[in-house]
């Protein structure tokens, strides 16, 4: 509901304060909000980003009171460089709320199981100040009538919170509502892996200002408490946890593959198991490295070709050099290399199997996919083959001309000789076999010769059977053979 995120607006502080490295004014001094509209070039030319950023953390928001929910700064002079007559926040806020023809506010009262205040003394328990409800009263004669923005945000907060009940069920309403109805809300089962919403979870808003401010080198531990109330009141920047992005990396073990469209690493829905050395330090422990003896720089170092640091490192020798691996490193490397295994806790000359083990889990998980994923074409395939094989063999009923014509070109032959043979023809394929051709196959005869007796028979030129030279003395006579 948008007028309840839109409380906000009651929490903007009129002047932005500008601070320096050590959390001093810089020389250009604070800005009031209406000199900071419309102004970008402020920020190129006095100082940055950094003094603004600074200023949002080490000083106090906007205390709203009961004399002022909106600063005349938003109320007076909105957007005063751009408009010839200033604009008023406030009245747009309320003017937006009935171009949407939202409810009054006792409607959202209602909605929020809360008391429906039927005169503006029933709201005593909400809206402590007499005098604001006096004003309510003179304005909209009926509580019925009041916008939900202006009754929402005249409410006294509730306790630790910076609104009062209406305004909270709202916001709790929506965003609840954002977060259920997201199928991609970042922490639904099978959005992140357990690592990755790990890091994603210990990440601040300080490390985002940190991470985005040109220099901030210093920060509050948490940048929604004062400075004052913290100790110590600042921390470097290099104190806050960030996000480790190598646990991101699909690289499988050869990232060349990668470049090929149809290599495995592309299938979708695939994705292979991160290698350990990419873990987290305390998954590291569990996924073989034996951090005792294994410092940092050597993990570092240790990782192959195609990892991130060995993409990312500058070539040659000085400080971009890449972080080389320890000789001990180096040679359990390469014999994990020779044995096709990757890197493991124990690893020892005589100790082999734990490797093997995890290596085909690597590989596995991948490779049902892929299984699943051919399994399911080879069986569309095979019902598009049926459904062909179907029509082609259901006779010539049914189906359009060129369809026949196909069909009775199947039932031509082809013959021993390349040939093509008519539907029903029959030639001589040598002296001894006849052939002819039926529903698209050649059918052969072979003639069976007359058995001989004589020592020398002779096979005449063009005759398929042996004769003796004594005509007809022992030959009996032909007859067909069965059907080859
Ligand atoms: C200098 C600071 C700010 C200025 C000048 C400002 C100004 C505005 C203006 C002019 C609108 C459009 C009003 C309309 O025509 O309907 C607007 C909308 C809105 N503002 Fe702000 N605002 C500021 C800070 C904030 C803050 C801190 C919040 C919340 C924490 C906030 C929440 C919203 C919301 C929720 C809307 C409605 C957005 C929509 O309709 O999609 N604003 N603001």
């Amino acid at each position: 509901m948008r007028p309840s995120p839109q409380f906000g607006h009651s929490l903007i502080n009129p002047i932005l304060h500008r601070l320096n490295a050590t959390f001093q004014p810089i020389p250009e001094g604070h800005l009031p909000l209406h000199k900071a509209f419309f102004s970008p070039w402020r920020i190129v030319q006095e100082g940055g980003i950094d003094p603004l950023l600074r200023g949002l953390f080490a000083t106090p928001a906007k205390l709203k009171t009961p004399g002022q929910f909106l600063n005349t700064e938003l109320t007076e002079k909105l957007f005063r460089a751009a408009h010839e007559v200033a604009l008023d926040l406030a009245s747009l806020n309320i003017q937006r709320g009935r171009d949407h023809a939202l409810p009054g506010y006792a409607e959202w009262r209602r909605v929020c199981n809360l008391t429906v205040p039927e005169d503006f003394d029933d709201l005593s328990g909400v809206i402590s100040s007499l005098s604001i409800r006096d004003k309510l009263k003179q304005l909209y004669g009926h509580p019925g009538n009041v916008d939900l923005w202006v009754g929402g945000l005249l409410e006294d907060p509730v306790e630790g919170a910076r609104v009062g009940p209406t305004f909270l069920c709202l916001l709790v309403d929506q965003f609840k509502r954002l977060r259920e109805g997201d199928r991609f809300w970042y922490e639904n089962p099978g959005v992140f892996k357990p690592e990755q919403l790990a890091q994603i979870k210990q990440v601040t808003l300080g490390r985002v200002l940190c991470d985005n401010g040109d220099n901030i080198t210093d920060i509050t531990s948490d940048v929604f408490v004062l400075p004052r109330e913290q100790n110590p009141a600042f921390v470097p920047c290099s104190k806050l946890p960030y996000v480790d992005l190598r646990i991101w990396s699909d690289c499988c073990s050869d990232c060349r593959s990668s470049a090929f469209p149809n290599s495995i690493t592309h299938v979708p829905t695939i994705r292979f198991r991160r290698r350990a050395q990419f873990s987290h330090r305390e998954d590291r422990e569990h996924l073989f490295m034996d951090l005792d003896k294994v410092t940092d720089h050597e993990l570092k170092g240790s990782f192959s070709e195609g990892s991130y640091f060995a993409q990312n490192a500058t070539q040659g020798s000085g400080e971009g050099r890449a972080p080389q691996p320890s000789p001990k490193l180096e040679r359990t490397l390469e014999k994990s290399k020779k044995s096709g295994r990757s890197l493991g806790r124990n690893d020892s000359e005589d100790d082999l199997g734990t490797y093997e083990e995890d290596l085909n889990e690597q590989r596995i998980e991948g490779i049902e996919a892929l299984v699943e994923q051919l399994s399911r074409t080879v069986l569309e395939l095979s019902k598009k083959v049926a459904t062909l094989e179907d029509k082609c063999g259901s006779g010539d009923g049914g189906g359009g001309g060129g369809r026949r014509k196909s069909v009775r070109q199947r039932r031509k032959c082809v013959d021993e000789t390349g040939r093509h043979r008519a539907r029903g023809e029959s030639w001589q394929k040598d002296p001894c076999a006849i052939c002819s051709c039926r529903r698209g196959k050649v059918h052969c005869r072979v003639k069976e010769c007359p058995r001989v007796t004589c020592d020398n028979p002779r096979v005449e030129e063009g005759e398929c059977c042996p004769e003796c030279d004594d005509e007809g003395e022992d030959i009996e006579n032909a007859r067909p053979a069965p059907e080859a």
